[in-house]
């Protein structure tokens, strides 16, 4: 079982931001991504997740053919993304964002709302426990019932993740996880995906803190001007001097 893209293209007004662009996974991995500001990063996870389509290249999943299908049609199947920038509803509580982001509801539709409102209890009903389990889980009871927008940047981060997990996922793109959050938050967060990952659920993740990607993952890709520059193992990957002079500027 893989994840795979293959030859991502993706140009914008004819600069490639993407060019021929191939990663391979199983999809209970934990990979990690890491690239210089404007390598390309962001706007792979928005190709692979169906928010923009590439300019050519192809996207399997499990086997799958997943070109051509939308974002949500993409978690259906399993494989869901996180933002850099958390898109939470600010004034929505941690709990109602949870419940709303799981797909194909009934109420989505106003035939769904009109039509079957006994049918539209009951999925609130189920929502509402898997909101709650994906709270504990998250550790995030005691702010469940506060507005998203009062929350800390760590833990909008988590709620991001809950989201993702609302979503019952197979595969998790993380963009930036652990950014602006403080350190006993970022050891949590890495519990919770280990912990996440132990149950077969995989992650690919985009990260600039090498420190914490690095104990994280047991798999790295490294993007630089739109191309995968190298691959493999993340210590053996740091070393080598192509990397380190394009991500670390050469001087470690
Ligand atoms: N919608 C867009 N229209 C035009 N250019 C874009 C668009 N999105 C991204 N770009 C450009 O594509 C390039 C890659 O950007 P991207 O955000 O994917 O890089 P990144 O590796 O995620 O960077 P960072 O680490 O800073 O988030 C940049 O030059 C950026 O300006």
């Amino acid at each position: 079982m893989t994840f795979e893209a293959v030859d991502i293209c993706k140009a914008f007004d004819g600069f490639e931001v993407l060019r021929n662009v191939s990663i391979s996974m199983p999809l209970d991995g934990l990979v990690g991504l890491i690239g210089p500001n404007g390598a390309g990063k962001s706007t792979l996870f928005s190709v692979i997740s169906g928010f923009m389509p590439p300019s050519s290249g192809h996207v399997t999943f499990d086997g799958m053919s997943m070109d051509g299908m939308s974002a949500s049609a993409r978690a259906r199947q399993g494989m869901v993304r996180t933002f850099q920038v958390p898109k939470e509803f600010s004034h929505l509580t941690v709990r109602e964002n949870l419940m709303a982001a799981a797909p194909g509801q009934a109420g989505e539709s106003l035939s769904g709302l009109f039509l079957r409102p006994g049918l539209i209890r009951q999925q609130e009903k189920a929502l509402k426990a898997r909101a709650d389990e994906v709270i504990a889980f998250l550790r995030l009871d005691r702010v469940a019932d506060s507005s998203a927008g009062l929350l800390s940047g760590g833990q909008k981060k988590l709620l991001e993740l809950g989201r993702a997990l609302m979503v019952e996922p197979r595969l998790i793109l993380l963009d930036e996880p652990f950014a602006g959050v403080n350190p006993v938050l970022i050891a949590e967060i890495m519990e919770r995906i280990r912990e996440l990952n132990g149950r077969g659920i995989g992650f690919f993740i985009i990260e600039h803190d090498l420190e914490a990607l690095t104990r994280l993952v047991s798999h790295l890709y490294v993007m630089d001007q739109g191309a995968i520059l190298a691959e493999g193992e993340p210590a053996a990957v740091l070393a080598e001097k192509a990397v380190r002079d394009a991500y670390l500027g050469g001087e470690a």
